[in-house]
This record gives C-alpha cells, sequence and structure tokens, in this order.
C-alpha cells in the first residue's frame, strides 16, 4: 500500500490522463459483454425464431463493435504508455538529483551495481506497473464485474452455481500473492549483486588480467549467476505449485456451464441463446482469475522495486547546507583547525589537530601511509564533518558555510584521479565552463600539460577515454592539476598530486606555481620532502595525529621524524634526477 501511495504522488500530476485512459477501458470493458449478447441472440431469434433479416444487423453490431473496440483500447494503451513514460522521467530525475546530493560517505557504504541495479531494473518495473499493469487490473476487474451483473441479469440460478467456486479461486489467488512476494525482493538482491560484480569487473578488468585472474572472476560471476537462476527458480517453483490449482478451478467453471447450463435447457429454464451467452462470458471470468496471477506477479514485482527506489529517493545526506552564508564573494583561505578529532565509523583517524594559517600560506602535510593526510583536507572541502572540534575557514565554521560557496572556493586535486570521457579542454574547464580556449591552455602550461597535449594529433579536442586512459600517470595528474588551476580557487589542495611526476617537471610545476599562489592558500601532501619543503609551515603526521610542525629549517633542526625522512630520501638517491634532488633539497638546507 504504501508504494502505491508512493508512487500514486508521481502519477497525480498526470490524472486527467489517467482517468481519461481508465474511462476508454470501462468502455472497452462494457464493449466486451455486447458480443456474447449478441451470439445469444443469434441463436434465439436468427436459429430457432428464424428472424434471418436479424443476421446481418447482429453481424454487422459484431463487427463494427470489435472495431471500436481495438481503436479504443489502442488509445488508451498509449495514454498509459505516456503516463508512465512521464512518471519514470521525474522519478529518474529525482533518482539522479538525490544520487548528486548524496556524501562521501554513502559511495563509500555502497556498491555502484547496486545503485545501477536501482536506476535500470527498479526503474523499469516501476515504469511497466504504470505502463501495463494498472489499466490490466481496472480491465480485468471491470470485465469480472460486468460479467458477473450480465449473468445474474440473464439467469440468477445459473450464474450463481457458476460463482461458487470464485471464491476459492480467490483464496488460491490470495495464498500465491503472499507467497510469491519474498522471491520477487530476493530475486531482486541477487540481481543487484549480479550488477555489482559485472561492474567491479569492468572497472577493475586491468588488474584482473594483471594477475590473470579471469578464472577467478569467472567463477565468482558464475557464483552470482547461478544464485540468480536459482532465486529466480524458487520464485518459479511458487508459481508451480499454485498455477495448475488455479487453471483446473477455471476449467471448473465450463463444466459448471455444461453440466447445470444444459440441465436447465432441457428443463427449458434456459434458452439456448442464453446458454450459449453464458458460454461465451466464461472468458470473462476465466481471463481475470488465470490474469490474477500474473497481475500479482507484477503487483509484488513492482512492489520490491519500488521500496528499492524510494529507500534511495529518501537517504538523506549526513552533511547538511543549513545555514546558508551567501554574502561573501570571494573567500580568503584562512583555514583553522581547532581541537579536531575524527573518525569513520568506530574506528579514530584524527585526533585532536590544531592549527592556522593564514591566507596565502602554502602548507606541507607529510607522514606515513595511512596516516590521516587526505582525511585531514577531506574535512576542510566538508567531503565530511569532523566528529569533534572545528574547521574554521576565514574564522567562520565550515558548517556555516554554504556547501556550494565553500567548495567552489577550493579546488582538490585528488590522489584518485577521475577524468571524464570528454574531451582534454573539456576536462580542463571541467570547474569552469566558461573558460576561453586560452585560459585552458594557461592553465594547462602552468600544470606542465600543454607540452605532451599540443603533441597529440588531436591536441585539446582529444578525447580521453574513461578515467583518463590513454594517458599515463604523470599526464592524467598534469590535466588534474589544470583543471584545479583553472578554477582560480581561493584555496587548493593538492594530494599526491606530483607523485607520478619526474623531479624535473615537479620542480618546474612548482616554480610556475609558487607565482601562482601568491594570493592563495594551499595544502600540499606528499610523500616527497621536495615537494612540501618551501612550504611555510609543514606539518608531520602519524597515526592521525600531528608529531611535529615548522618550517623545513626548523624541523631539520630538530633532527626527529622530519630529519629522518629527509635523511632517508637523500640517502636513496643513485640516478641522474636523485642527484638533481639531492642539491636542490641540499641547497634549501
Ligand atoms: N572512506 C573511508 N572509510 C573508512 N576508512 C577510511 C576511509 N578513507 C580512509 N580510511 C582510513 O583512514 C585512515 C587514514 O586514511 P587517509 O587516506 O587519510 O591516509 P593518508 O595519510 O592520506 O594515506 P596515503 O598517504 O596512503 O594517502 C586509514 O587507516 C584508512 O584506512
Amino acid at each position: 500500500m504504501q508504494s502505491m501511495r508512493w508512487v500514486w504522488g508521481y502519477i497525480r500530476n498526470f490524472r486527467i490522463r489517467l482517468f481519461s485512459g481508465l474511462f476508454l477501458a470501462l468502455v472497452v470493458s462494457i464493449l466486451n459483454m455486447l458480443n456474447p449478447y449478441f451470439a445469444g441472440k443469434i441463436v434465439d431469434k436468427v436459429i430457432y425464431g428464424q428472424e434471418n433479416e436479424l443476421l446481418w444487423i447482429f453481424l454487422g453490431s459484431m463487427i463494427g463493435i470489435t472495431v471500436v473496440k481495438t481503436v479504443v483500447r489502442y488509445n488508451y494503451q498509449l495514454m498509459f504508455e505516456r503516463v508512465s513514460q512521464s512518471v519514470i522521467f521525474t522519478i529518474r530525475e529525482k533518482l539522479y538529483d538525490r544520487l548528486n546530493q548524496l556524501d562521501f560517505r554513502f559511495f563509500d557504504q555502497t556498491k555502484t551495481g547496486d545503485i545501477m541495479a536501482r536506476m535500470t531494473g527498479d526503474l523499469e518495473a516501476v515504469r511497466h506497473f504504470t505502463a501495463w499493469t494498472i489499466y490490466m487490473i481496472f480491465e480485468n476487474l471491470t470485465i469480472l464485474l460486468f460479467a458477473i451483473g450480465f449473468m445474474f441479469y440473464i439467469h440468477p440460478p445459473l450464474a450463481l452455481a457458476m460463482l461458487a467456486i470464485t471464491p476459492i479461486i480467490g483464496f488460491f489467488a490470495m495464498r500465491l500473492s503472499f507467497t510469491v512476494k519474498p522471491t520477487f525482493s530476493a530475486i531482486r538482491g541477487q540481481f543487484a549483486r549480479l550488477n555489482s560484480v559485472v561492474q567491479e569487473n569492468i572497472s577493475g578488468n586491468r588488474v584482473v588480467k594483471a594477475f590473470a585472474k579471469e578464472g577467478y572472476e569467472i567463477e565468482k560471476f558464475s557464483k552470482e549467476n547461478e544464485a540468480f537462476k536459482e532465486k529466480n527458480l524458487a520464485s518459479s517453483r511458487v508459481w508451480e505449485k499454485y498455477l495448475p490449482i488455479l487453471d483446473s478451478l477455471a476449467g471448473v467453471l465450463t463444466v459448471v456451464m455444461i453440466v447445470v447450463g444444459g440441465y436447465m435447457v432441457i428443463n427449458q429454464s434456459l434458452t439456448m441463446g442464453e446458454l450459449v451467452t453464458f458460454n461465451s462470458l466464461i472468458w470473462a471470468l476465466n481471463n481475470p482469475m488465470r490474469m490474477a496471477g500474473w497481475l500479482i506477479n507484477d503487483v509484488q514485482r513492482f512492489v520490491a522495486s519500488a521500496e528499492k527506489v524510494e529507500e534511495l529517493l529518501n537517504t538523506k545526506p549526513e552533511i547538511k547546507n543549513e545555514t546558508k552564508r551567501y554574502n561573501v564573494k570571494h573567500l580568503k583561505g584562512v583555514v583553522e583547525f581547532e581541537q579536531v578529532s575524527f573518525s569513520y565509523g568506530d574506528e579514530p583517524v584524527l585526533n585532536d589537530i590544531n592549527f592556522k594559517i593564514r591566507q596565502g600560506q602554502t602548507v606541507g602535510i607529510i607522514g606515513p601511509t595511512g596516516a590521516g593526510k587526505s582525511t585531514l583536507v577531506n574535512l576542510l572541502s566538508r567531503f565530511y564533518d569532523a566528529s569533534k572540534g572545528e574547521v574554521r575557514v576565514d574564522g567562520l565554521n565550515v558548517r556555516d558555510w554554504d556547501i556550494h560557496k565553500l567548495r567552489n572556493s577550493m579546488a582538490t586535486v585528488m590522489q584518485d584521479i577521475f577524468l571524464f570521457s570528454d574531451t582534454i579542454e573539456g576536462n580542463i574547464a571541467y570547474g569552469n565552463p566558461n573558460a576561453s580556449f586560452e585560459a585552458v591552455q594557461a592553465a594547462a602550461k602552468m600544470a606542465e600539460a600543454d607540452g605532451f597535449i599540443s603533441k597529440l594529433p588531436e591536441g585539446y579536442d582529444t578525447i580521453i577515454g574513461e578515467r583518463g586512459v590513454g594517458l599515463s600517470g604523470g599526464q592524467r595528474q598534469r590535466i588534474a592539476l589544470a583543471r584545479a588551476i583553472l578554477k582560480n580557487p581561493s584555496i587548493l589542495i593538492l594530494d599526491d598530486t606530483t607523485s607520478a611526476l619526474d623531479m624535473e617537471t615537479e620542480l618546474r610545476i612548482q616554480k610556475t606555481l609558487k607565482s601562482l599562489l601568491k594570493e592563495k592558500t594551499c595544502f600540499i601532501i606528499a610523500h616527497r620532502i621536495s615537494s612540501v619543503k618551501d612550504a611555510d609551515l609543514i606539518l608531520v603526521m602519524e597515526n592521525g595525529t600531528i608529531i611535529e610542525r615548522g618550517n623545513h629549517k626548523e624541523l631539520l633542526a630538530k633532527k626527529g621524524s622530519y630529519y629522518k625522512v629527509f635523511n632517508n630520501q637523500v640517502g636513496n638517491f643513485d640516478g641522474m634526477h636523485d642527484l638533481e634532488e639531492v642539491n636542490y633539497l641540499n641547497g634549501a638546507q
């Protein structure tokens, strides 16, 4: 019932068309009663009554009714199709909207395959319900009621005899309905799992091939596929149990009609024509009973899918955008963390983080993998909210900024770079679609990307594949950096952005960024000392806490953790570029 109420919320907007469709369906149901009536009349009036001139009138009427019925039915089927397309269009838009509002935590916990199952299979089940099931239920129900009424009008005792078994049919139809529902929920759950396996396999196909795990993946898929088949078969077994009963009961109707009706004709309490009318009306009892099973099937499938679609639509983002401050054109970029702690679920990741930086300063964050560096900057953009303490930008808690204003003022080059399947120009201009080509090129130059882009046969018009396939890791990093630069943010966050670049390129980029970053606050997360050594403040992190802080010189003088990393990195160099770095680092000492 809840699902019906939910879908009605969408259908309501198209109710005029829906009710017009239902009205036409009603007309067809009435027309369906006329042919059995004329068939009876032909027997009584023409065959027995010898009123031959009436034959052509009856036959003509029957043909006319059939034509009108076909035309009207075609029209209301079209109406329902239109309603369903409009309804599904609205729901799909809302779903996509909701997906875009949901935050990192949702995507951390939800499988892409499951989301895709909701956006495709589940939506299709809802569409099928609005396009077909609604009018079929109405059509079958009205045909059944008219047929019963008509039978009572012709001969109440025979009608009663035939109806005696319909409650039994109804009972089994209901039993079927309750038993089959859980099987549909299981089928759609398994479909989502199957989707997830396929999606992961496609996204991770390079890893699969690199590890020669095709066999393992095929086996994993086969297992889910087998489970999908089993769940479908389990559902069919429910059908197999009830369908023969429903079919046999429907067959009993014919037997009752022939035995009881035949006896009444012999008794002369029923005319032969009336028996023919009854016979022609049997399908009007039979058909809805048989269809009841399929329709129950469709309704249950709809309910199982609608629950999933509704659940996604009702999922609320944890990051709320409640207090909206718009009145500032540009953020300055003053950043402060005060006693900030954070955990993903129960696992503490950041613990009592405190630091403050002025506009235009650069902060370097260094530390072993898993220390919490990316998590720290994620709090700044409100990808997650701090569990304790306050993160402030320009003196205001980030929770009090309008989230779009906040994020629009920042540009993050994430560790895991994602490029869209679009042209290189389109990718760089993603955050600033109105930028001129010259601006795009200038950003690419600053990110040291213009050189390799210009060498491509199609230059900036080169379409890059999903996830930037076709480019090297370093090239992807540079396009992502150009994308961030072009956004002209107040705060630039570079999360391991130059890790895939050679030293020479990194040094050139750093020089360019220095002039660019004068006014901008910048966070540089890196493993290489060379990437952070010019920062105004370097935070050394370990296990979610800041264990050392200061600038390069101060930290070296401390001879602590940073000094150790510095020595390790300097001591490990043996190549040409490494020598260059040694000199570079020593020069700064
Ligand atoms: N989305 C997430 N859900 C749950 N735990 C997470 C999530 N992201 C990171 N973690 C955990 O939080 C801790 C800190 O991760 P984080 O990515 O901030 O480290 P990092 O210092 O940036 O590491 P790296 O240098 O490898 O990028 C790790 O233990 C990690 O397993």
